[in-house]
């Protein structure tokens, strides 16, 4: 299957999440209060916040294993459920299974979807694990790899799924600085061909700002966005040129006001 075809068959997903409110049984007040996100077609949000703010729990509800006690959350018009097929994850921990061969790591969604023949979940495979420069790696075991890698391979192993949504929950902050810089190359040359929408937690303002065409910035529960900021950096980025751009400088300034405003109030 060539990559031009899965362009077309990932369906210009809209995702909502109206007016939810969230609290953890026991705990005195909630984490989310009247909280709304939407995210466009083929947009690229990043989530940054301090901690505590209630990044994974906002993640938790978004893929459906949390449910707000009030408002919706919805894809295309449909409630979210747990492995909705819409979606898709990666995490900081690549999570591989060990005793499969990178190819079968990445074929493994397509095994228990089993929609297609064997063949066309091989081909399919490969050609994700080409899409992230690891088709020399098929036969290799996860263990030979090494962290980045690892990182490509879940990447490869989520988007061979076809995710209308992908959710990014902090994928590369286990990874050094060079490792994360190609990486973050890498999931925008994917992103930019396969067309897919993009919700990104990141702890690293940079990180967002190279990335996202939109930031939002949690503030301490239940204050849900403190800020929102559209980046309105040119693409394709590039790691010097967009870092040097005077608009990075002032969103790096800006975003980090808002971040250390938002933890300030943990502090009284
Ligand atoms: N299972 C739980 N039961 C009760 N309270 C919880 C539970 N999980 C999280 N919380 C509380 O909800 C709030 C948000 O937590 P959450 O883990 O979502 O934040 P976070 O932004 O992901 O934090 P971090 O960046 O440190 O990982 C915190 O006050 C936390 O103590």
């Amino acid at each position: 299957m060539h990559p031009d075809l899965l362009v077309q068959s990932l369906s210009r997903s809209s995702f909502t999440a109206d007016s939810i409110t969230f609290a953890y049984d026991g705990r005195v007040g909630p984490v989310f209060q009247n909280f709304s996100l939407h995210t466009q077609p083929e947009e690229f949000v990043a989530i940054l916040g301090p901690s505590g703010c209630g990044k994974s729990t906002l993640l938790n509800l978004l893929s459906g294993f949390l449910t707000p006690q009030k408002g919706t959350i919805e894809i295309n018009g449909s409630a979210v459920y747990p492995e909705h097929p819409a979606l898709g994850y990666v995490f900081q921990s690549p999570n591989l299974f060990p005793w499969l061969s990178v190819l079968e790591n990445v074929r493994f969604g397509l095994r228990m979807a089993a929609k297609l023949s064997n063949g066309q979940q091989y081909q399919t495979a490969k050609t994700f694990l080409d899409l992230v420069g690891l088709a020399d790696h098929a036969n290799a075991f996860p263990h030979r790899l090494s962290g980045g890698q690892r990182q490509r391979v879940a990447l490869a192993r989520s988007l061979v799924m076809n995710p209308a949504l992908l959710l990014m929950d902090e994928p590369f902050s286990a990874l050094d600085a060079i490792t994360r810089a190609t990486l973050n190359d890498e999931v925008l040359r994917l992103w930019s061909t396969l067309g897919q929408s993009v919700l990104f937690i990141t702890h690293d303002i940079d990180e967002a700002i190279y990335l996202a065409d939109r930031i939002i910035v949690l503030g301490l529960a239940p204050e849900g966005i403190r800020a929102e900021v559209k980046v309105g950096l040119p693409r394709p980025r590039h790691q010097v040129e967009t870092r040097d751009a005077p608009r990075f400088h002032a969103l790096r300034r800006q975003l980090s006001q808002e971040i250390a405003n938002a933890q300030s109030k943990t502090q009284f």
